[in-house]
């Protein structure tokens, strides 16, 4: 692939329709956003606002046939992203290019899985606040994306995707070694979201309380000693390094965990701590601040009746 024009984006929720914004906008860019026939009658009624401004974003249904997307990016959650691969298939051709940008380690491989034969990207986003009320989204930064090829053998559509993010004025960075920033992200992750959603935090509050870092950091170590089993390089430095990130977090914001948990929506729990425990008994790893994060955040938001509780 040489550029991109058609985007195919899933996912119109935070992170969705932050970027979802840019992508409208940019120059060379056609945009459609995959919805099924609910959410378009849904997202038509009420609107989709993003830092206030109300955006037409082009809303296509599965059935309508289209020209194959050259770049399609999921932005859902973890648990819808298996429908979302459904949906998504009348818009992959064999050049299609697929980035995802959920959190945690899984969502590549099920796509890949789903899509042997394209190219599929290891993204993920980096210091976005974006939070979402109803069909509401409002950010103070973006942050950045951090993408790249897990493989080393497609650096044209690396090229490509860098070449429509500048066109999009959506930072980017493309690291050399993109696995390991995917396993820095996970350990954020199940440090400050599941730490947010149990403690009710938003940035502020681990921005001026010490207690509430060190209950993240808790969880962050579990990760690195899992990450250095396999290989991968994390360490303590990377723990405090998260603090540099965090401060310049709006106070105000929430990470996507604790927006769940006051929406009384599912969260991605399993994706989190439910991975560390499972990686951690494969690895020898004890894992006893993720196993308490874990029930506590089970016992506060709604869940899957599959767990790794009960299994
Ligand atoms: N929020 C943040 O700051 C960040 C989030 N992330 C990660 O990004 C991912 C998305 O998070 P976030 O944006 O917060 O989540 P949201 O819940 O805000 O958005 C997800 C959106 O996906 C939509 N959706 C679900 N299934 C489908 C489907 N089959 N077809 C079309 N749309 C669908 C939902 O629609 P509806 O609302 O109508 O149900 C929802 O609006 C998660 O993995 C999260 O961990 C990463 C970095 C930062
Ligand atoms: C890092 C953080 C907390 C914000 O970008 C995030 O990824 C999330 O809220 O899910």
């Amino acid at each position: 692939m040489t550029s991109v024009h058609r985007v195919t984006l899933v996912g119109l929720g935070a992170i969705g329709a932050s970027y979802g914004e840019r992508l409208l906008a940019a120059p060379g860019v056609e945009l459609r956003v995959l919805v099924d026939e609910e959410r378009k009658r849904r997202y038509e009624q009420s609107g989709v606002r993003v830092n206030g401004r109300r955006i037409d974003f082009p809303l296509m249904v599965p059935a309508t046939s289209v020209e194959p997307a050259d770049l399609v990016i999921f932005c859902v959650k973890y648990d819808d992203l298996a429908s979302a691969i459904e949906m998504v298939r009348r818009h992959a051709g064999p050049n299609t290019v697929f980035m995802s940008l959920l959190n945690g380690i899984a969502s590549e491989d099920e796509i890949q899985a789903a899509f042997p034969e394209n190219v599929v990207l290891h993204a993920i986003s980096v210091a976005i606040d974006a939070v979402r009320e109803g069909r509401d989204v409002r950010y103070s930064t973006l942050g950045y994306i951090s993408f790249g090829d897990a493989t080393g053998r497609h650096e044209d559509a690396v090229r490509a995707v860098r070449d429509v993010l500048d066109r999009a004025g959506i930072a980017y960075e493309t690291p050399e070694d993109i696995l390991r920033v995917v396993w820095w992200k996970f350990m954020i992750n199940v440090g400050i979201n599941q730490a947010s959603a149990v403690l009710r935090a938003p940035y502020g509050v681990f921005q001026r309380s010490e207690d509430a870092r060190e209950v993240m950091r808790m969880a962050m170590r579990e990760v690195v000693a899992i990450a250095q089993k396999r290989g991968i390089s994390l360490s303590e430095d990377d723990v405090r390094g998260f603090d540099d990130i965090l401060n310049r977090m709006s106070p105000n914001g929430k990470t996507s965990m604790l927006q769940d948990v006051e929406a009384g929506r599912p969260t991605e729990v399993e994706q989190f701590a439910g991975t560390v425990i499972r990686l951690g008994a494969e690895l020898g790893v004890p894992t006893p601040v993720n196993q308490l994060l874990y029930h506590a955040i089970r016992t506060i938001a709604p869940h899957a009746k599959m767990s790794l509780a009960s299994v």
